[in-house]
């Protein structure tokens, strides 16, 4: 976009990568519902509330930066999509989206079954009291301990992901004189990207078994035979921040398609079918994710539809939803320090945190919202990069973000959407102490994952 494009345009409006945006946004002020969590609003004052409470009062009396959960919108996201799938079908948080124990006590009281990838996650979701048989157990490279763990614990699915791990799970769970019951992840030959998806040699990663040359249907084979192992279906997850259902109805057809065989062959119909996460939410404006009913009416019609074709009964479905419950429940609070304009370029918006708390903008490129939350005003807009404190360039919290041109240090600004994997993905690069996770409801807001201290770091160096 040039500048006489915009000629009342940004200051720096001239490096805005072509098509980013139209422009800047016509009132700085607003808070767009797509991305900010739903009791977010502002006071008379002009400072954004969220459960009822204000920033200002947050960062007092947690500091910043914070992670801020909206608790009343995670239990509504989980209500939703609980409700949306029926008493017929599951859903299985994604505990690698965010996990803590309050997460797990909301999910519990949603009537949301949980999906857990790590011996650590499976220990969070026990020590909040999850039911062991509401657990999923994924992952690609489970140890025996974990494993073993698992089915003590009597977890209610173990998701096979390799040949390996097919006997590796028999063979502990008979050693303990238990049945196990398993799926069996196959990876069909789709992968989706952000907004579309494109079928590949998708056997070419590490997850899963594949569908291409008879694997999956080998891995069938020898789950049956296996005395350990109850295999009650097959798993399949496409990909993450996904707004195309194309992608969900290959996929679907062609689990349906193995089932189908496994029926042939051996007669016998598997009870389940998931098809795991990867719904998108909206990180901006221009995104326009799905509703939960819509998602699970159209994967609903999807494999019922295949079934139908494939004469088979229709089996219960299970899908993993992680981000689409907690991304849009959370914001990251901020305060401004340095701010270093470049003429010509843009200004660079230095924070507290930075790619130690939201390492997905350096990782995966993402882009996020920004907004000047502590207070309103009329300035004109300036073109920003929120970057973080950590000793590398490519620490960026936001990359191309309109922000208003008096900001000042001291200011706070929050980056909306930052609830999965955010903080489960956090480091402590640099020694920067991991925010804590705010939990805000009804005006009262209390630390459900507490920051990162000085003695947390001098106690695991053990010199
Ligand atoms: C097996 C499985 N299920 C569920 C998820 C959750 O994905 P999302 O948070 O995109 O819904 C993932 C992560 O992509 C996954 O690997
Ligand atoms: N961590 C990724 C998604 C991976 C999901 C897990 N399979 C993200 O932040 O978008």
């Amino acid at each position: 976009m040039s500048r006489s494009a915009h000629p009342a345009g940004p200051r720096h409006a001239d490096v805005l990568p072509e098509g980013h945006y139209a422009g800047p946004p016509t009132d700085l002020n607003a808070l767009d519902s797509k991305v900010w969590a739903q009791t977010v609003t502002r006071d008379a004052d002009g400072v954004v509330t969220v459960g009822g409470m204000d920033v200002k009062t947050l960062a007092e009396e947690f500091g910043t930066p914070a992670y801020v959960v909206d608790e009343a919108d995670f239990r509504a996201r989980a209500r939703a999509w609980r409700s949306a799938f029926g008493q017929d079908a599951d859903v299985f948080y994604a505990g690698k989206a965010f996990l803590s124990r309050a997460v797990v006590r909301w999910l519990d009281e949603e009537g949301l079954n949980l999906d857990v990838c790590s011996g650590g996650e499976l220990a969070t979701a026990l020590s909040a009291g999850m039911p062991a048989d509401r657990i999923a157990f994924h992952g690609n490279n489970k140890s025996t301990e974990e494993i073993d763990r698992a089915i003590r614990a009597g977890v209610g699915r173990i998701v096979l992901d390799s040949f390996q791990e097919i006997v590796r799970v028999a063979h502990i769970a008979q050693s303990l004189g238990k049945r196990q019951r398993v799926q069996i992840r196959i990876t069909v030959g789709v992968e989706a990207h952000t907004h579309e998806f494109i079928a590949t040699a998708h056997e070419d990663q590490k997850f899963g078994i594949p569908l291409a040359g008879g694997q999956a249907a080998e891995a069938v084979r020898r789950a049956l035979q296996l005395d350990g192992l109850e295999l009650i279906g097959i798993h399949s997850h496409i990909g993450s921040q996904i707004f195309d259902m194309s992608g969900f109805e290959v996929a679907a057809h062609r689990v349906v398609g193995l089932l189908k065989d496994v029926r042939d062959e051996h007669g016998v119909e598997l009870p389940e079918i998931d098809l795991g996460g990867g719904l998108g939410i909206a990180y901006t404006s221009d995104d326009d994710p799905r509703e939960p009913h819509e998602i699970a009416k159209a994967l609903t019609e999807i494999v019922t539809r295949e079934c139908e074709g494939a004469r088979l009964r229709t089996p219960r479905i299970s899908v993993e939803p992680g981000r689409a419950i907690v991304g849009p429940t959370a914001f990251t609070l901020y305060e401004v320090g340095t701010i270093k304009p470049l003429d010509g370029l843009r200004t660079y918006v230095s924070v507290d945190g930075g790619m130690s708390d939201n390492i997905r903008t350096a990782l995966y490129d993402a882009e996020y919202s920004v907004a000047l939350v502590s207070r309103t005003s009329d300035a004109e807009p300036m073109l920003a990069r929120v970057v973080g404190k950590h000793c590398e360039s490519g620490d960026i919290v936001v990359k191309d973000a309109f922000l208003p041109a008096d900001l000042a240090p001291g200011d706070l600004i929050a980056v909306p959407a930052t609830g999965a994997y955010c903080r489960s993905m956090a480091s402590n690069y640099n020694h920067v102490l991991r925010p804590p996770v705010v939990a805000v409801n009804d005006g009262e807001a209390r630390v459900i994952v507490r920051r990162e201290t000085e003695e947390d770091l001098l106690r695991l160096d053990v010199g």
